[in-house]
């Protein structure tokens, strides 16, 4: 098994190399959504947070108000710390089982935005890094999720940085062309995946 952790900041497309390696044959574990599993209605995660957070952060169906937690959390680097420590434990156990339930010839890319942030470069065999700069950032989550300025900033602010992320590379993904020239960059990281998992 190959072990890549593929991480990149908000918006930079992670999930959009993941997609296009996952049709090449890897097997993909997203973070984003294992973080969303953890917190559906009924589970402790969800309790706890509202233990936390207040009754408020609930929508009236009972479920997680994402856009409304989001604005405290991306506020207050405190709050972020709270909710972090009652979400990345059970999303950290979550991927380590499905990363052993995997293919043992597999390519597994774990898909996870903080992986800089939660000191996790040392798991992987190969730490790719998606990388574009903030401008570009924000002007995608603009167009994509129709996020003002201030939120793609605050986000951006609580991670990594740019430079911290790409020290931590061993390959680097410019994500700064247009989808067809990602297409090109994705089959030479491809290639390079291949190489890599015959050697190891
Ligand atoms: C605050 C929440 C409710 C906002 O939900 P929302 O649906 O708006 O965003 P979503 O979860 O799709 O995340 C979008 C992106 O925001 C960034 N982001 C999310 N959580 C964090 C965080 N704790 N710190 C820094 N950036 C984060 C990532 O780049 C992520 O890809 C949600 O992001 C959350 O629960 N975050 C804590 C869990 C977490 O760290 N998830 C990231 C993967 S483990
Ligand atoms: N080269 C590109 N040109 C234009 N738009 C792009 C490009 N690459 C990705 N996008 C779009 O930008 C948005 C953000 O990309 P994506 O969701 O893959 O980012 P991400 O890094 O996974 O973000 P997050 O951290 O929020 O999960 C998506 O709507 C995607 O389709």
């Amino acid at each position: 098994m190959l072990k890549v952790g593929l991480t990149g900041g908000i918006g930079s497309g992670k999930s959009a190399v993941a997609a296009r390696l996952a049709e090449r044959g890897a097997v993909v574990i997203d973070a984003d959504r294992i973080a969303r599993e953890v917190v559906e209605p009924g589970t402790p995660a969800l309790s706890e947070i509202v233990a936390e957070f207040g009754e408020a952060v609930l929508t009236p169906e009972g479920k997680l108000d994402r856009p409304r937690l989001g604005d405290i959390v991306f506020a207050d680097a405190d709050r972020l710390a709270a909710l972090n420590a009652i979400v990345h434990p059970r999303v950290g156990r979550r991927s380590q089982e499905l990363m052993a339930a995997a293919d043992p010839d597999a390519v597994v890319v774990y898909d996870v935005p903080l992986l800089v942030e939660n000191g996790l470069v040392g798991m992987y065999d190969v730490v790719v890094v998606v990388d574009v700069p903030a401008r570009t950032q924000v002007e995608r989550l603009a167009a994509t999720r129709g996020m003002s300025e201030e939120q793609a900033r605050a986000r951006i602010d609580a991670q990594a940085t740019r430079e911290e992320r790409r020290a931590a590379a061993d390959v680097v993904v410019n994500n700064s062309g247009t989808v067809a020239d990602l297409d090109t960059r994705v089959a030479e990281l491809w290639a390079d995946l291949e190489r890599r998992a015959v050697r190891d």
